[in-house]
C-alpha cells in the first residue's frame, strides 16, 4: 500500500529530525524486516517540545479558544481518521503484527473516541453552587490542567494514544506525546491528521524516542503539569517517582492479571468462545486479557477439552492474510519473556494442555510467533498465575463455591478487569459487586467503548480514561466565590 508519512518528530508545528541525527529502525514482527526508520529523539528534543507546549499553553490561544471550536477540531480529526482508516489500519498491522480486521476495528474505536470527546468539549461548563452565604455568587469552573506529557505502549498504539489526545485537546490543554519506540507509525500519521484538522502550532507535539530518555524527561520536567501513562507496572512506579519533583498530576493505566470466572451454570459454548477471545485476541497482548481462568470444578474437564479442541484449530500467521486469527508477538525480547514464563509454569508443576512452544510452520520462523498455550493444575501461589506474561497463555484454576471463586479472582496485586459467566444474573451481580476491579464483565469479555470509564483498582493504576471521568483527568476544578455585598469583618 502507498503510504503518505513524514517520519519525523513534530515540534512547535514543524516536522523535524532528532537534533543528534540519531535514528531507530522499526521492525516488522512478522518477518523482522525493517519497515521504517524514524528519528531517535533525546532529552534535548524533548525539552524543546516541552518549551513549545508551555508557550502554547501560557501565551497561546488554545486554552481560551471557545470549547465549541475545540470540539469542531477534535471532530475533524475523527473524520480524517475515518477517511484514512485503511492506511492507518495497514500501518498498525505492519507495526504490531495484529490482523487487519483487528486494526480496522481499532480505527473505528479511535474515531469514536475523538467523536465522543468532540461532543463533550462544550458540555463541561461548570455549575452554580447554592451558596450558604447571603448575597454571594459561588460557582465551579473547569479549566485545562496545562502541559500534559502522554506516554503510550506498543500493544494498542493509536487506540491508547486516542484516549489521551482527544480529551486533552477537547479541554484546552497542550501536550507532548511519546509513543512506544517500537510502534510509532500510526501516531506519526495521526499528528499529520491533527495538523490538517487545524490544531494550532505548539499545542500538540510528538517526540519519538526511548522511555529512559524522552519519557523520563517528560516525567521529571518542572514545566510539565500532568503525565498520563499507559504501560507496565514497573515503568509506572518509576514515573511516579520521577514525577514527584513538581507534584505532577498523574494518570496511570498499568497492567493486569485478569480473572475470568466460569460457573457450571454458564452457557457452555458462549463461555468457551469468550474465554478464548478474552485471551488470544492480539496474541494475549492485552492489558485486560482474561488469562486467569477460574472454572467450577464440576465442568473443568469438559471445559478444558473444549478449549483445547478449538485452540488446536487456530490459524496463526501474517496479519495481512485474511484467514489469520492470531499474529506474532511484538518483539524478540517479548517472545523471550513469554517463553520464560512458560518455563516457569512447567517448573512450578502446572500441566501444559496445549501449546507450550513456538510453531513449527517454516513460514513463521522469521516472526516472533508463540503457540496459544493452556496450563491446567494451576494454583494461586504460582508465579504464572500472579505475574503478567502479556502473551497467549491461560492458566486454569478450579473452585467449588461462589465465595472461593471471588476469593481467587481477587487474589492479585492487580485490579484492572475481570469476567463472570453464569446464567444466574443475581449470582453474577453478587460476584461483580465483590470483585475488586475497574471493569467487570458479565457474560462478556474485553468489551470497551468511549462512554464508559476504563482504569484499574489496586496496582493496575490511578485514575480513569474514557467516559466523563476521562475528561476530568485533564481539567482542574476551580471554585470562584464573589461577595456581592462585602463588609469588613472587624475581627482584628
Ligand atoms: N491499563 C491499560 O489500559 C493498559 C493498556 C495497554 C497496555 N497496558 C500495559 O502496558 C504494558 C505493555 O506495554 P509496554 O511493554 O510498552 O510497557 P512499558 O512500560 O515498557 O512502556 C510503555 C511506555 O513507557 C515508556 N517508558 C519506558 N521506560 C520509561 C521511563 N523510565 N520513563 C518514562 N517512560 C518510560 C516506553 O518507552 C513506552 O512508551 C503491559 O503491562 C500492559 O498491561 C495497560
Ligand atoms: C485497553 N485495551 C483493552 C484497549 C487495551 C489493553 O491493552
Amino acid at each position: 500500500m502507498d503510504v503518505n508519512l513524514t517520519l519525523k518528530n513534530y515540534i512547535n508545528g514543524e516536522w523535524v529530525d532528532a537534533k543528534s541525527g540519531e535514528t531507530r529502525d522499526i521492525i516488522n514482527p512478522y518477518n523482522q524486516e525493517v519497515i521504517a526508520t524514524v528519528p531517535e529523539a533525546d532529552e534535548t528534543d524533548t525539552k524543546e517540545a516541552i518549551a513549545a507546549a508551555r508557550e502554547a499553553f501560557d501565551n497561546g490561544e488554545w486554552p481560551e479558544t471557545p470549547a465549541t471550536e475545540r470540539g469542531a477540531i477534535v471532530r475533524r480529526i475523527a473524520e480524517l481518521i475515518e477517511r484514512d482508516k485503511e492506511e492507518l489500519a495497514y500501518l498498525e498491522s505492519l507495526d504490531t503484527g495484529k490482523t487487519m480486521d483487528e486494526s480496522r476495528g481499532d480505527m473505528d474505536d479511535i474515531a469514536g473516541v475523538f467523536r465522543y470527546y468532540a461532543e463533550l468539549a462544550d458540555k463541561n461548563g461548570g455549575e452554580l453552587i447554592d451558596s450558604p452565604v447571603p448575597n454571594s455568587v459561588s460557582k465551579v469552573v473547569h479549566e485545562p490542567v496545562g502541559v500534559c506529557g502522554q506516554i503510550t505502549p506498543w500493544n494498542y498504539p493509536l487506540l491508547q494514544a486516542s484516549w489521551k489526545l482527544a480529551p486533552a485537546l477537547a479541554t484546552g490543554n497542550t501536550l507532548i506525546m511519546k509513543p512506544s519506540e517500537i510502534t510509532p507509525l500510526t501516531t506519526i500519521k495521526t499528528f499529520a491528521l491533527m495538523e490538517e484538522a487545524g490544531v494550532p502550532k505548539g499545542v500538540a507535539n510528538l517526540v519519538l524516542g526511548a522511555g529512559a530518555t524522552v519519557g523520563n524527561e517528560l516525567s521529571t520536567s518542572n514545566d510539565v503539569d500532568l503525565i498520563s501513562f499507559t504501560g507496565g507496572i514497573e515503568t509506572g512506579k518509576k514515573i511516579m517517582q520521577a514525577a514527584s519533583g513538581n507534584v505532577k498530576k498523574l494518570a496511570l493505566e498499568l497492567g493486569g492479571k485478569n480473572p475470568n470466572v466460569i460457573f457450571a451454570d454458564a452457557d457452555f459454548d458462549l463461555a468457551v468462545d469468550q474465554a478464548l477471545n478474552g485471551v488470544f485476541f492480539h496474541a494475549g497482548q492485552i492489558c485486560s486479557a482474561g488469562t486467569r481462568l477460574i472454572v467450577e470444578e464440576s465442568i473443568h474437564d469438559a471445559f478444558v477439552e473444549a478449549l483445547v479442541e478449538r485452540v488446536k484449530k487456530f490459524r496463526i500467521g501474517s496479519g495481512f492474510d485474511e484467514d489469520t486469527q492470531m499474529g506474532p508477538l511484538i518483539s524478540a525480547e517479548h517472545l523471550a519473556k513469554v517463553e520464560k514464563y512458560v518455563e516457569t509454569g512447567r517448573k512450578e508443576g502446572a500441566t501444559i494442555a496445549v501449546g507450550g512452544g513456538r510453531p513449527e510452520d517454516p513460514e513463521l520462523q522469521n516472526g516472533f510467533f508463540y503457540l496459544p498455550t493452556i496450563f491446567t493444575g494451576c494454583t494461586t501461589d504460582m508465579n504464572i498465575v500472579q505475574e503478567e506474561a502479556f502473551g497467549p497463555i491461560i492458566t486454569v484454576e478450579t473452585f467449588t463455591s461462589e465465595q472461593e471463586a471471588v476469593k481467587l479472582a481477587n487474589d492479585s496485586i492487580y485490579g484492572l478487569a475481570g469476567g463472570v459467566f453464569t446464567q444466574d444474573t443475581v449470582k453474577a451481580e453478587r460476584c461483580a459487586a465483590k470483585m475488586r476491579m475497574g471493569t467487570v464483565w458479565i457474560n462478556e469479555f474485553n468489551l470497551y467503548f468511549p462512554h464508559a470509564p476504563w482504569g484499574g483498582y489496586k496496582q493496575s493504576g490511578i485514575g480513569r480514561e474514557l467516559g466523563r471521568l476521562g475528561i476530568e483527568e485533564y481539567t482542574e476544578t476551580k471554585h470562584i466565590f464573589q461577595n456581592l455585598k462585602p463588609e469588613p469583618l472587624h475581627w482584628f
